[in-house]
């Protein structure tokens, strides 16, 4: 992990380091575009081809039905279902509050404005399972879709080698009604839901956080106009802002617990303290020896860095710049920091509040923008699966009163059909 110094750094290495490129974006985007064009022409074939290719896995068919998925979560241990019911309580109760009427606004009087929701019929949710198979993914992003009332949810996950999927995504599909899950996985499955196949349904907004393949896909989708997608997401990060009052155990677990999900997850660390620096990287050592998935979490960490700030300000406007995933107050101070925000996916307060709890189960949304995109984007919510219709109504002196505003904007404009379907209407509303 290099260190940096915030007052050294010039304005240019900081929008350098904050881009987040990589060699082989190109490379990638390249094959993605091969991949997309594949399943655009071949269909289920390609996902069959891919699924041998990609997941080691010779599959008869591409989906799991009700009855597969009712035996595979039946399998499920106690606990994790527990957990899982504990998680799902949670979620939907932090999601169903979003659920809100808006009111209906008098703009002048006799003219009133509103927006009123309507969900999405058909959406694709893309749950990863590369190299970890994420249920929570599935309530993330299940949960929503249910509460917002999509007609059509299709689900896509990696196959796992037997040609099945886990007794958590299989209790989670249970628990959200969902009665089948496409065994694809990676950029096929995104352009298998955008594009429909025989088997695997079209959508038209597709969902959910993957790898580099996924993420990439996704984005040349909604470049190709076929559909939309919720937002970037693609490997995780986390930017921790720590001061004294940290402790570098928890800072250290917390960046490991980041790190861990792939290789070219970041984990930055931003602190006023170089002691603190210095603490946690000797606690990430030692913390590390003992992760099953160490090789993955050491590459992370050596694709990351920590940054020394003279004070919290720094270190908020070098958060700012980043525009973190996640974003850690490990700090007692953190209230004060607050305001401070502009850009960030999620944010977690204080020294008690690791981001595994939101990763799982405090019930925010764990689907964040990642890259940066936390400059533009927010992270699935109830929201992002309905659409806002506004609506007007006029009455007569609304007409009256709001005309010649309207007729005098057209003039201006040279839109005269637009004037005049004002005026004709103003004309024969004077016996009103
Ligand atoms: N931002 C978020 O909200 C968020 C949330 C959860 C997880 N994540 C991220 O999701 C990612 C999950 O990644 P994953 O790999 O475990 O699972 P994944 O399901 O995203 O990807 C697995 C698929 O990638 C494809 N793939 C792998 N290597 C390939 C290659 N060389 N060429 C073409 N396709 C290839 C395969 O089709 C495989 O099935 C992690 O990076 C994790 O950090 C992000
Ligand atoms: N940290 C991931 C979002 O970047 C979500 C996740 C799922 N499981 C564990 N973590
Ligand atoms: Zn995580």
């Amino acid at each position: 992990m290099k260190i940096y110094s915030y007052t050294n750094l010039s304005k240019q290495k900081i929008e350098d380091i904050c881009l987040r490129t990589l060699e082989d974006d190109a490379a990638i985007a390249e094959r993605v575009g091969q991949i997309i064009n594949q399943v655009k022409t071949t269909g289920d074939q390609a996902l069959l081809d891919y699924a041998g290719q990609f997941d080691g896995v010779k599959l008869e068919r591409l989906f799991l039905d009700e009855q597969e998925i009712e035996t595979i979560a039946s399998e499920i241990p106690q606990d994790a279902r527990e957990a899982i019911e504990t998680a799902y309580a949670n979620i939907r109760m932090f999601h169903a509050a979003q659920l809100k009427t808006e009111d209906k606004i008098e703009t002048m009087p006799g003219v009133s404005c509103w927006r009123e929701s309507r969900p999405i019929s058909r959406v694709g949710l893309y749950i990863p399972g590369g190299s970890a198979v994420l249920p929570s993914t599935f309530l993330m992003l299940g949960i929503p879709a249910m509460l917002a009332g999509c007609e059509e949810i299709v689900v896509c996950s990696p196959p796992q080698k037997d040609g099945k999927t886990n007794c958590y995504l299989a209790y989670c599909a249970k628990l959200l009604g969902i009665k089948k899950i496409y065994l694809a996985g990676g950029a096929q499955a995104i352009a298998a839901m955008a594009y429909g196949t025989t088997s695997v349904p079209q959508v038209y907004k597709i969902f959910g956080p993957g790898n580099r393949y996924v993420t990439q896909a996704k984005q040349q989708i909604l470049a190709s106009g076929i559909a939309a997608i919720d937002m970037p997401a693609g490997p995780s990060e986390v930017l921790i802002i720590a001061d004294r009052s940290a402790s570098p155990a928890f800072v250290a677990a917390d960046l490991l617990a980041q790190a861990e999900h792939g290789s070219d997850s970041q984990s930055i660390l931003v602190s006023t303290s170089t002691e603190l620096i210095a603490e946690v990287m000797q606690e990430i050592d030692n913390q590390i020896s003992y992760l099953p998935r160490a090789t993955v979490a050491a590459a992370a960490i050596a694709n990351s860095y920590a940054v020394h700030c003279e004070n919290l300000q720094q270190a908020m406007a070098f958060s700012n710049a980043y525009a973190p995933e996640h974003l850690i107050l490990a700090t007692e101070e953190f209230e004060a920091l607050i305001p401070q925000i502009s850009n960030a996916g999620s944010v977690f307060l204080g020294n008690l509040t690791p981001e595994s709890a939101g990763d799982y189960a405090s019930g925010t949304n764990h689907t964040l923008p990642t890259s940066g995109f936390a400059k533009a984007y927010s992270g699935v919510s109830t929201d992002s699966f309905l659409k806002k219709i506004t609506f007007q109504h006029i009455t007569p002196s609304g007409l009256k009163a709001i005309g010649p505003a309207v007729e005098i904007l057209a003039t201006a404009e040279g839109l005269q059909a637009h004037k005049n379907a004002i005026t004709i209407r103003l004309k024969s509303t004077d016996g009103y």
